[in-house]
């Protein structure tokens, strides 16, 4: 049953506990295998100029850095005092060179000092977030064979066939948290990226490390290169991939077997994020791992959650109690993995509330592909979206495939989502006819990435289909002005509210799975989060600012499932009777005290 208690610690402010998190303890120290120039090589362990004398000594630093020792808070505002000139000194310049250009410096200072880079990356996180994650990850996935300087993470290919159970054991960390996969074969909505796709999995554990405090020695992102059908990669001389036809059938599914067995036998614990896999790939994956690893697939179960979250939080926006969204039309345009992903938990959530009526839900739900209208009309239909075919007469005045701008004027529905890759096709017309809408609060989410990909701009969606929508997209845009004092606010509509406390939950946790209660959990979670004064105002998730935030109450969400579930074998030196036993706020609690939070630690040198 769908709750909306507030979450646990919700009524602390939320300014006073993003303070505690930078209130840390006096760090502990850090050992290291390593002495002179290899430690000023590696960004984990690398401080520049802020090696303390005494370290210099131990680590036989000593002449090997200008005399001065400069203090973190001062190379931070260095750091930050380049990027602003950056900003400055770019200003007019074509955006996605600018953007290319800010993303160059953060990674030179990701290459160089980890520590650094991810205290900048958390205190500025609003600001970087749109260039280490969406959307110019995928201007630098597209770019990637030309931006390429040095490796981050590994690269499993269809080469490495009967080698990766030894090559796992290639990486450097002991320990292993969290990996986050994927074969490059739809990347945001740009398509086929093949190797250049690895942008993605850094991306998204950058994420990880600023929202749920992973220990970035403890990350892993993964490139599964099976080749690529990008006709134009495939030419391209400074291509870094395999140069050849994506693997199909049984000799990929080989390989990703592999892969999953390696990780497994290594890192028992780690939980695989599989991560931007064409739809035929990530329904399958899905299934056939689930029940014997701890992975989840982001784009189907990580974007289903926020967005139930914001179509609940849009019911509440209409002033509705949350039981009325049995009775909202829901248009989906997009039957992908992530369209499909969202449907069905949309309908699973709906069946709950009007007490496991499945059938009548699914009449309010409405599914478009490239081809249009799914009905049961439909030739070849996709196995996966035959559930939510039409039949024609439950239609009436609607025809198999037939176009966004048809359905919307005849079904007036009270939500319009896109997730359908494709850009702007949420064009005038049809926002205007979202004007018609049942609801007195239509909510337009166009979550398609990157920016350019978006189904609508947020500008767009105001101007045409009146101030009083709600709107959600997948890559940021800024709030609109509506004259007079108004504000159309622009909710991020984007995973990240979910998979790092996914993530983090299960790891602390420490479930061998992740199941539908632990998913549901997570989203249930942000659904509650926003207040009723904040949902008035559109407002339906957090601001990024406050990213730890939320993910430390959905990964309190997901570790309390997982012990409802039976599931919680415990974390480090929690077990499972101690999870039991803790209240709901001493779980966000507990999970706040688990994230990582860069400080220079005294390093140890050990041979
Ligand atoms: N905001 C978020 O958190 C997330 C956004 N996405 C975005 O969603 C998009 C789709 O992702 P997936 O479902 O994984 O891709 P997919 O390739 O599995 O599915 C795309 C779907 O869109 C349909 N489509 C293509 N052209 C269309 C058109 N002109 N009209 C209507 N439908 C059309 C296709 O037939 C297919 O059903 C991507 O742009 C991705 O970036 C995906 C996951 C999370
Ligand atoms: C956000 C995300 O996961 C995607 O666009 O694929
Ligand atoms: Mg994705």
């Amino acid at each position: 049953m769908w709750r909306l208690a507030r979450c646990a610690s919700s009524n602390l402010s939320r300014s006073l506990r993003r303070r505690c998190f930078y209130t840390a303890a006096i760090p502990g120290p850090c050992i290291v295998h390593k002495r002179g120039t290899d430690i000023l090589h590696d960004p984990w362990f690398n401080k520049d100029t802020g090696f303390p004398l005494t370290e210099r000594d131990r680590l036989g630093l000593r002449g090997l850095l200008p005399p001065r020792v400069i203090s973190f808070e001062h190379q931070y505002d260095r750091f930050m005092e380049s990027y602003r000139s950056l900003e400055k000194n770019t200003q007019g310049q074509p955006h996605g060179s600018v953007s290319l250009a800010k993303w160059r410096i953060l990674n030179r200072l990701h290459d160089r000092n980890e520590t650094l880079y991810y205290r900048v990356l958390i205190d500025n996180i609003k600001d970087f977030a749109p260039i280490i994650y969406t959307p110019t990850v995928g201007l630098v996935c597209q770019n990637y064979s030309g931006l390429f300087r040095r490796p981050r993470g590994m690269y499993f290919s269809a080469k490495d066939k009967g080698e990766m159970m030894s090559m796992i054991y290639n990486w450097p960390a002991h320990q292993v948290d969290m990996i986050v996969l994927t074969d490059g074969s739809r990347i945001l909505g740009l398509g086929d990226l093949g190797v250049q796709g690895i942008g993605i999995p850094i991306g998204k554990l950058d994420i990880y490390v600023a929202a749920a405090g992973i220990n970035p020695q403890r990350i892993l992102p993964v490139m599964l290169d099976v080749g690529t059908n990008n006709q134009k990669l495939l030419e391209d001389p400074l291509y870094l991939g395999l140069r050849q036809p994506r693997l199909e059938g049984e000799e990929y599914l080989s390989i990703v077997d592999e892969f999953m067995e390696a990780v497994h036998t290594r890192w028992p614990k780690a939980i695989v994020q599989f991560e931007d896999f064409q739809m035929k790939w990530a329904f399958e994956t899905l299934q056939r791992y689930r029940k014997r690893f701890c992975m989840f697939n982001d784009d189907i179960q990580g974007t289903a959650g926020v967005a139930l979250a914001g179509l609940l939080g849009t019911v509440r926006a209409q002033g509705q109690p949350l039981s009325d969204f049995v009775n909202q039309k829901i248009v989906v345009v997009g039957a992908g993995s992530a369209g499909l992903g969202v449907l069905n938990m949309a309908i699973e959530a709906l069946s709950r509330m009007s007490g496991n009526n499945e059938m009548a839900v699914k009449n309010k739900c409405y599914l478009l592909d490239k081809d249009g209208l799914i009905t049961k009309e439909r030739k070849n239909i996709d196995p996966a979206a035959a559930p939510f075919a039409k039949d024609l007469k439950d239609v009436e005045g609607l025809r198999e495939g037939a176009s966004p701008i048809e359905v919307v004027k005849k079904l007036k529905p009270h939500v319009l989502l896109g997730l359908s890759g494709v850009g702007g096709i949420f064009n005038e017309e049809v926002l205007k006819a979202m004007r018609e809408s049942d609801s007195t609060k239509p909510a337009i989410f166009a979550m398609s990435n990157p920016t350019m990909n978006a189904e609508c701009t947020a500008a767009d969606a105001f101007k045409y289909a009146g101030p009083n929508i709600v709107f959600g997209s997948g890559s940021p845009f800024k709030d609109v002005d509506l004259g007079n004092g108004k504000v159309g606010h622009v909710n991020q509509a984007n995973n990240m509210y979910l998979f790092p406390g996914i993530g983090l939950g299960t790891l602390l946790s420490g479930a061998h799975i992740i199941t539908d209660g632990m998913l549901q959990a997570a989203a249930e979670c942000l659904a509650s989060y926003m207040t009723d004064e904040e949902i008035q105002k559109g407002i339906l998730y957090p601001s990024i600012d406050s990213i730890r935030d939320i993910t430390a109450e959905v990964g309190a969400a997901v570790l309390r499932a997982a012990v409802e579930e039976d599931l919680a074998e415990g974390h480090g030196d929690v077990g499972p009777r101690e999870l039991k036993h803790m209240s709901k706020p001493e779980t966000v609690a507990y999970v706040s005290r688990n994230m990582w939070f860069p400080v220079y630690s005294p390093l140890v040198h050990e041979k």
